[in-house]
């Protein structure tokens, strides 16, 4: 799943500008029963922001007196009309065809064309008059305020003749007896059973919790691989070859699982879809404006990518075709043009002869289950994406098996089709970019080995868009550099692409064109928030309904919590609110149409699963608000800053380390009076003194079971990366952090002495958990890489290790835990310190770093002193950008050695 969404909006261009032109002829056509004068012919007009009149209202003067009225800004637009603009807006556009929309309301009054110089809004900016062909231009006097209420007035009476010729509507039906609106008790039961977007959520992160049980439960036995040895052929051209990984993903699942019970819709073109796909016309309720929804959609869309990205599948919208989604559609229906995602009227119009098939959640479930058990037999070495999607490492697999790979996807796609009763396809590479870019060649129905040697090649031709992470707003940008295939892009320096597109993304993208991809699968489940939303239904009269609702929101969100047996520290409300230009009917029955979104975040002081301290913020965060409730249309709690659940999951040594101080919080008492606190942590103790007393509160919480026999001696050996991966006795991690036992005297003896015995004691205590330390470091870091080109997408947070209470206690056991220091861990400091001092708090990071520079010119470690040092760097050179000055600093890490 996923693979082949661009959001919706790849088919862009080409739609576009049939689209403007189709608007333009609508217009035009629009406009005959109502024109009374030609005073604005040869004119067009395009309203940019609010005015007054509104853009409505301007659109009918254009259409009585001949005047055009343009959607979309062209290059031939005569005037743009604004109010008021950003400086952001403007910066880009021909400020001397901007003006006032009082020049409209001006001439017709004056039921002729006056000098719109007059209006200009950016006088001098303009440089050239835009050549207009006017019909007669009269030089006019000083603009008068012109008798605004009568133009409105007559438009008012066009307005009701509009009306008239619109169709006898009414509501789109609905099953009877569902509940309408979420005032309703059951509304929330039955918007999750309907919501497909709900079920395969919940679905793809069942499945990646199923992978890490299942992994957790194994013992390292997979007795049925004795059955692929009896069956297939030996081969030993793969033995120890290398990396094999696997992606396999159901041929359009939703419909292959319902064509199960409908075997004479096969070879046919179906969609899944809740529309009946009886009628390509649905009633219009009355007050709904779909072409008023959709340009204001499309507006909102443009303006949130900066003007990149343009929507698309939206040119079903304008008329009265049905807007319900194809969640999946056959490769019979592909053929025809039609998409997953994609509106059911346009799907129609494309392919009229589709069917349309209802969802069947229960059996996709059962589907999926069948397929992960499946390949689970064999191995678990699986990365789940979604229900019909998941990446598998098989490498293991074929050196146990000595087969080749695709003699086993043979055999397990047979299997899958067997007990599924439905078909699949995989793709095979070396990485997982290749193998998901191998299953594209293979579908439908079939396999695709990417071989070392053609990869090149192969990925010459792909285009570049297809890449993972390649949105519309990156697709636009490509378009417009001409960069279209990943061979384009292999001809462009990393430099370059990093000028078009930052130094990560840049970086991924240099490499993804030609299929290289250092990002390991993921076994391990990691969940980083959970939620609940609705945005379908929403519909309140009163607060009190939306607070019943709120508290049902609650409950659900609660127990996805408890579900994945975790804790969260913060509680995000999200609402969708009615655009105040957006019509009060929206023209999807009971749908969310044109919406601002409000995000209000509630950090909590402790981590927390009880329903009764989330219900309570999630109240007062909504009232706090002030929303009135009629207004809104979508409702989301999100909880995130997850406590940890597995430690050895991920992340980096420091990260972890990061984690752990907030769980030892954990058994602390709630306190519920100061659960919403801003996240403002300007710390009361800023002395070194301070920070150990804090860290020695910490440090007392060690438990018992950590205290293990010493095996570790210094310098402990970091090669072999892979053996060590296999050697690896466990995934559990068991202690907190380490303390060596190459600590600096020096640096013990500034300790406070309960520290220091604290740090002596568990020393003596800990020697055996450095050496696994040490090891899932190593790991970590191979999966660090992972986490770093995925993280470019996440929108969530990161938190600050310089705004932890104990953020030195964090860097000390991070600076004591090894011997050279992981580059992702230092970039992570920097990046923290960086985004301090760009929000010019710097005082949050003085201390820290203080603390650290001290420690480290302490310590005899070269490569710990260029970490230190490099972090000094960055931070000095931030400092000079935003205070123009360096910051004091006491110590400087000095060293005779690498100075
Ligand atoms: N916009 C979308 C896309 C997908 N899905 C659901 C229905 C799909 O059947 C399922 C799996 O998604 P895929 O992207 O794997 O699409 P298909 O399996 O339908 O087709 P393909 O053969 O391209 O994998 O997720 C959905 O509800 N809405
Ligand atoms: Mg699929």
């Amino acid at each position: 799943m996923g693979k082949d969404r661009k959001d919706g909006f790849e088919e862009w261009d080409g739609y576009m500008n049939a689209k403007i032109t189709k608007l333009e002829e609508q217009f035009s056509k629009a406009s005959d029963p109502f024109r009374q004068t030609e005073l604005f012919k040869g004119i067009s007009i395009y309203v940019n922001g609010h005015t007054n009149p509104s853009a409505d209202e301007l659109k009918r003067i254009m259409m009585v007196h001949s005047g055009v009225f343009h959607h979309y800004e062209r290059s031939h637009t005569t005037f743009i009309i604004a109010s008021n603009l950003p400086d952001v807006k403007i910066r880009n556009m021909n400020t001397s065809k901007i003006i006032s929309p009082q020049w409209v309301v001006d001439c017709v009054s004056a039921q002729k064309i006056v000098d719109y110089s007059k209006y200009l809004l950016y006088t001098n900016q303009s440089t050239s008059q835009p050549k207009i062909t006017f019909q007669k231009v009269e030089k006019d006097d000083e603009p008068k305020a012109s008798n605004v209420s009568s133009i409105m007035r007559d438009l008012a009476e066009l307005n009701a003749k509009m009306k008239e010729t619109k169709p006898d509507i009414s509501p789109e039906p609905k099953q009877s007896g569902s509940a309408m609106t979420a005032v309703d008790p059951k509304f929330l039961s039955e918007f999750y059973n309907n919501s497909r977007l709900h079920h395969i959520a919940t679905l793809g992160a069942g499945f990646k919790k199923y992978v890490s049980d299942l992994r957790d439960k194994h013992n390292g036995d997979f007795p049925d691989r004795q059955k692929l040895k009896e069956i297939l052929p030996k081969s030993e051209i793969f033995v120890k070859n290398g990396q094999t990984v696997m992606h396999i993903d159901m041929d359009c699942f939703f419909v292959s699982v319902g064509l199960r019970k409908r075997p004479h819709l096969r070879g046919k073109p179906v969609a899944v879809t809740h529309s009946k796909g009886k009628s390509e016309h649905v009633p219009l309720k009355d007050g709904v404006n779909r072409e008023k929804e959709m340009d204001l959609f499309v507006k909102k869309i443009e303006k949130k990518a900066q003007d990149n990205v343009k929507a698309s599948n939206i040119n079903s919208f304008s008329d009265k075709s049905s807007l319900s989604e194809v969640a999946s559609c056959s490769y019979e229906a592909r053929a025809k043009g039609v998409k997953n995602g994609m509106f059911m009227g346009l799907a129609m119009k494309l392919c009229p002869g589709i069917q349309a098939i209802p969802y069947d959640f229960e059996a996709y479930k059962e589907v999926a289950e069948t397929l992960y058990n499946t390949v689970a037999q064999y191995t678990l070495n699986i990365e789940a994406v979604s229900c019909d999607e998941m990446f598998v490492d098989l490498t293991d697999l074929l050196n146990d098996v000595e087969t080749t790979p695709m003699d086993f996807v043979t055999a397990l796609r047979n299997e899958v089709k067997e007990k599924t009763g439905c078909p699949c396809s995989a793709g095979v590479g070396s990485n997982r970019l290749q193998a998901r870019m191998a299953t594209k060649k293979a579908k439908p129905d079939g396999q695709f080995h990417l071989l070392k040697e053609n990869v090149e090649e192969y990925f010459q031709n792909i285009a570049i868009k297809e890449l993972p992470g390649v949105g519309s707003s990156t697709s636009y940008t490509l378009n417009e550099l001409n960069w279209k295939t990943c061979g384009d892009l292999q001809t462009v320096s990393l430099y370059k692409i990093q000028a078009e597109f930052g130094k990560k993304f840049g970086e991924t993208l240099h490499q993804f064109c030609r299929g290289i991809d250092n990002r390991p699968l993921v076994y391990g489940q990691i969940r980083k928030s959970v939620s609940a939303e609705v945005n379908y239904g929403i519909r309140f009269k009163e607060n009190a309904e939306c607070e019943t609702f709120l508290k049902q929101l609650c409950v659900e969100v609660h127990a996805r919590l408890m579900d994945i047996k975790r804790k969260g520290k913060c509680i995000t409300l999200k609402v969708m609110v009615r655009a105040p230009e957006a019509p009060v009917e929206t023209s999807k029955f009971m749908g969310h149409g044109v919406c601002d979104n409000q995000t209000k975040s509630v950090s909590l002081t402790e981590f927390t699963c009880d329903l009764e301290v989330i219900t309570r913020t999630v109240l007062s965060t909504m009232r706090s608000l002030n929303i009135p409730p009629h207004e809104l249309r979508g409702i989301g709690i999100q909880i995130t800053k997850l406590n940890e659940e597995a430690p050895s999951k991920k992340d980096s040594v420091l990260m972890n380390m990061f984690s752990k101080v907030a769980e030892k919080q954990k058994d602390k008492p709630l306190k519920p009076k100061e659960t919403v606190v801003e996240v403002d942590k300007k710390s009361e103790e800023k002395s070194i003194k301070g920070m150990f007393s804090k860290m020695s509160e910490s440090t007392k919480i060690k438990s018992e079971e950590e205290k293990k026999p010493k095996t570790k001696k210094k310098n402990q050996p970091t090669g072999n990366i892979m053996g060590m991966l296999q050697n690896m006795p466990s995934r559990k991690r068991t202690s907190d952090y380490l303390v060596p036992d190459d600590i600096d005297e020096s640096v013990l003896a500034e300790l406070p002495e309960d520290i220091r015995r604290e740090i002596l004691q568990a020393r003596s205590d800990q020697q055996k958990s450095i050496e696994e330390r040490v090891k899932a470091r190593i790991t970590k870091s191979v999966k660090d890489k992972k986490e770093e080109i995925e993280e470019i997408q996440e929108e969530e947070q990161e938190p600050n290790i310089f705004l932890q209470k104990d953020n030195c206690r964090i860097l000390l056991a991070w600076m004591q835990s090894c011997d050279e220091p992981d580059s992702y861990d230092v970039e992570l400091i920097i990046k923290n310190a960086i985004d301090l001092i760009t929000r010019k708090e710097s005082h949050e990071i003085y201390d820290p770093i203080a603390f650290m520079c001290r420690y480290l010119t302490n310590i005899d470690n070269c490569r710990w002193h260029l970490a230190g040092k490099k972090v000094i760097e960055a931070v000095q050179s931030q400092m000079t950008t935003v205070y123009g000055g360096k910051m004091f600093m006491k110590d400087t890490i000095s060293c005779n050695k690498c100075d």
